[in-house]
Order: structure tokens, then sequence, then C-alpha cells
């Protein structure tokens, strides 16, 4: 699990340092990371620096230092003046300085851009001449290694304004909200993460990694039984809308759920002909998955209370999230879209995407469940303000039905014993750690039918019989 910390944070625990450890040098930290990282993208050729009059410039500045130890660097001092002891150590080394005309007409044959224009101190947008260097890189291909964020961004914000596009982002201690929250993820490329030794706080907002994923995912052991996994009742789909009743169900199934009922309005025939271990009718059971492809149902609140009076854990999705029961929703899981949240909320989608945490918190707060806000980015949020962010996943999930696999998903996680807001988080980055393993257009139900192969490849198989 990675900490994200806002710009604020950051510079708190910088200060920190300088208190504590004021012979650590920082900017020495950074700047040899962003070395190490440029030869890692191009061990050879021209490097050009575009440098910024802060100390972003400045971790440029003293990477341009230990690059033209090696290969030819060019600097491009975009506001005429910049860290003063990191120009001198760079130009003692060899760098040499270009005015704007001749570091775009150098991009030709370049081998890397650092774009160290603006970093933690960004304001959103980029000068004229700045954004008419970031568009000519993005044209000619050019490889840009990001110190911190690509300048453009706010550190603080998923939103995007003209900024650099970079191929990759070396950034200090720990993700910053651009780095992970779409659609300003996108414009870091690959993200690199150095640690320069400061010490960083648990926040309340974090992003989970796959080693989490693997390691919280339930495996049997051999006093397992299909009741002890896990059963969850599936009451999805309906007779306009049986598709959603077999994502739920391959979902569920391919999560490893112990068994699956089926209480839901779309044909039996049809569940058991695609999926015969698949009981139909209610009982015992540890979890409910509640709305999708229920459609315009008009018993949809007597149906969710049903989950609530038998105090049974519900995965509730779709139609049925407009029908909430009254009181506290604790241990239950909402997994809304944008527009969804926004209706549930009574603002507008464009609301949800501009303010996605604030949104997802405030639903997570006043309903006492835990609130996955799927999208480009997923946001799993608990009553008590924290945010969890599910692993990055392509794009290639975006589409039809994704959502009811993921219900099912959620749902098996939760029949297991899983807390909401831990089932949302899995159920989420398994999807999208599938569709990286398996990138191309593949439908929702053929993802997850890779998904046990992914989930054996996470948590390793073990052997049941010693090595001879
Ligand atoms: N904190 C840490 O732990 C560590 C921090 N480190 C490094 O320090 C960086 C932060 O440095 P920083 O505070 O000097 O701010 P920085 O990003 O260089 O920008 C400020 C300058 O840019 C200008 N400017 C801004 N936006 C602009 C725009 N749109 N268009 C034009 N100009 C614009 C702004 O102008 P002003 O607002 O003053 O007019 C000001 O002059 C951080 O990202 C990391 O790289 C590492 O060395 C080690 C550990
Ligand atoms: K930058």
């Amino acid at each position: 699990m990675r900490q994200i910390l806002t710009s604020a944070q950051l510079r708190a625990a910088e200060r920190h340092i300088f208190d504590t450890r004021p012979d650590v040098d920082l900017m020495s930290l950074a700047a040899r990371e962003v070395a190490r990282v440029t030869d890692l993208v191009e061990p050879t050729g021209k490097v050009i620096v575009a440098v910024g009059p802060g100390n972003n410039g400045g971790d440029g500045l003293f990477a341009a230092a230990l690059l033209a130890e090696h290969r030819p660097v060019l600097l491009w001092l975009v506001n005429g003046r910049a860290h003063e002891e990191g120009l001198i150590a760079a130009v003692v080394a060899g760098a040499q300085e270009v005015d704007a005309v001749s570091a775009i007409g150098a991009l030709a044959d370049c081998a890397v851009v650092i774009d160290a224009f603006t970093g933690l101190g960004s304001r959103p947008g980029l000068p004229p001449q700045v954004a008419t260097f970031a568009a000519a890189c993005e044209a000619q291909a050019v490889q840009v290694v990001a110190v911190d964020l690509p300048s453009g961004l706010d550190a603080d914000l998923g939103r995007v304004s003209t900024s650099f596009q970079a191929t990759h982002t070396v950034t200090f201690a720990a993700p910053k909200p651009c780095h992970v929250q779409q659609p300003a993820a996108a414009r870091c490329g690959r993200i690199h993460i150095a640690d320069i030794g400061l010490d960083i706080q648990e926040t309340n907002q974090r992003i989970a990694e796959e080693a989490d994923i693997a390691g919280w995912w339930p495996s049997p052991d051999e006093g397992s039984d299909k009741y002890s996994r896990g059963v969850v009742t599936l009451d999805t789909g309906s007779e306009s809308y049986p598709g959603a009743a077999l994502l739920s169900c391959a979902g569920a199934l391919h999560a490893g759920a112990g068994m699956v009922r089926y209480t839901g309005r779309a044909p039996s025939g049809l569940i058991l002909s695609r999926f015969p271990s698949v009981v139909i009718g209610d009982g015992r059971a540890e979890a409910t998955v509640l709305g999708s492809g229920w459609g315009d149902t008009d018993n949809a609140a007597s149906r969710v209370e049903w989950a609530k009076l038998h105090n049974l854990p519900a995965v509730v999705d779709a139609d049925a999230l407009y029908s909430l029961p009254r009181g506290r929703l604790d241990g239950w899981l909402l997994t809304p879209h944008a527009g969804e949240l926004a209706r549930l909320l009574g603002c507008t989608r464009a609301h949800v995407e501009a303010e996605p945490l604030a949104c997802v918190r405030e639903v997570s707060r006043t309903s006492g469940a835990a609130v996955l806000l799927k999208g480009a980015t997923q946001y799993v949020a608990e009553p008590s303000g924290r945010v969890t962010l599910a692993v990055r996943g392509p794009a290639w999930t975006a589409r039809a039905g994704s959502g009811d696999v993921l219900a099912g998903i959620c749902g098996a996680l939760l029949a297991a014993g899983l807390p909401a807001w831990k089932a949302g988080v899995m159920g989420a980055s398994i999807q999208a750690i599938t569709a990286g393993r398996n990138p191309g257009p593949y439908t929702p139900d053929e993802l997850s039918a890779r998904m046990p192969s992914t989930i054996a490849e996470l948590v390793g198989q073990p052997s049941s019989v010693s090595p001879t």
C-alpha cells in the first residue's frame, strides 16, 4: 500500500528532515534518481533540460551535472534565471546553455528531454513558449522524463491543463494525487517513486498495489468447504436484462465463491445452461448482490430492505442504489459510477468528476457503507473518510457489463468475510490486473474467465506434495 501525499504533506515531511537531519541534501538525492532514470530510458544521446526558476529546476540542473559527465546536455533556462549552485554545477560539468528556439530545433536529434520547469510549486497550465516546446516533444514522440510531475499539472488534482506529456515521471517519497488520479495520471507515463529518506506518515488517502491484493486474497486450505469459503446470493438481472445476471454469476464464480445462489428474475434455465454449479433459490448465505440489471423494477425498495432485515452484508449496484433503506449500512458496499453517485448526491456528473474524493467520502459518511466509485480511477471510501484507490488498469475495461462482473466479484469477497472496503478495492483491482495481463478488447465475461489464472499467479499455488 502506498500513501498518497498532497504537496503540503510532502513539504511538511521535507521540513521535518531539514529540522532533524540538516546534513541530508534532498536535492542531490532527487537529482541522482532523475539522472539514473534518464540513463535507463535512453543510455546515450543528447539530453535537453527545460529548467524552471525554482527547486524543480534545481533538481534538473544537478541531474544535468551528473549526465554531462558522460553525454551531451543542453540547458534551456526558461525564465532566464535558475537555481544558482545547480547552474554552476551543470555548466562546470559541460552542459551547454541554449535559447528557446535552439531547444526546439534540437529536439530532432535528442534522446531525452528532462522536464524540470515546475513541480510542487506548479500553477496549472504552461506559459506559451513552454507549451509550444511541450507540444513539439509530443508531436516528435520524444521521451520526456518529468521531474516530480509533468509541468502544467497541479500536484494535488487529477485534472489536466496544458502540460508536458511525460513518458516517465520521477517523483519523490510518495505519489501525489496527480500521479494516480485520471486524467492527470495518464500525462505522467511510467511513475518512478524515488526514496529520498523522507519519513512518510499514514494519510487518509492511499493506493493499493498488486502485492496487497495477493496478500489479502482468501485462499482455501485443507479445512475449507463451500460454506466456510462463503456463499453469495445474487439478486441480479431481470427478464429485460438477463445478461447482467450471467455476468454477476461469472464474476462471483471466477473470484472463488464457495457457492453462488441465484434469486433474481432472469430465467433459471439460462443461468444453469451457462453455470451449472449455481444453485437456484434462496438459502443460507453470507452476503448478497443487489441491483445489477434490475431495470425499472417496482419492488426495488423491498428487495433491498430484505437484505437489511436479514442482516446480510450487501453489494448494492446500479438500480438498487436509489432504494437504499433507512439507517446505517455498516458492512455494505455501494458500487456507483460517476453518474449514479451524482444522482445519489443530487449534483451533476461534472461535479463528481471534478471532486471525486469529496463526493465518494460524502456518500460513505452519510450512509455508513463503503463506497466504490467506478471509472478510470476507482476510489473506495470508508465512513471514516479514508480512501483507497484500486490498482490502476488499462482503459479496455471501460465497457458495458464490466460493472455487473465487478459486483459479483465483490459479493464473493464480502461472503468470504472481507470488510466491505477491502472487497471493493480487491474486486476493482483484480479486474484491472487481469485486464493489464490480457490487453485487448476482451468482453467482460471473457476477462472474468481469465481472472482465475491471474489469481493463481498472484497468490501462488502451494504444492500439495513435498519434493523428493
Ligand atoms: N519538497 C521536497 O521534499 C523536495 C522538493 N524537491 C523539488 O522541489 C520542487 C518544488 O520546488 P519549489 O517549491 O521551488 O517550486 P517549483 O515547482 O520549482 O515551482 C516554483 C516556481 O515556478 C514558477 N511557476 C509555477 N507555475 C508556473 C506556471 N504555470 N508558469 C510560470 N511559472 C510558474 C513559480 O513562479 P511564481 O509563482 O513565483 O511566480 C516559481 O518561481 C519539487 O517539485 C521537487 O522537484 C526536491 O529537490 C527534493 C525534495
Ligand atoms: K516538472
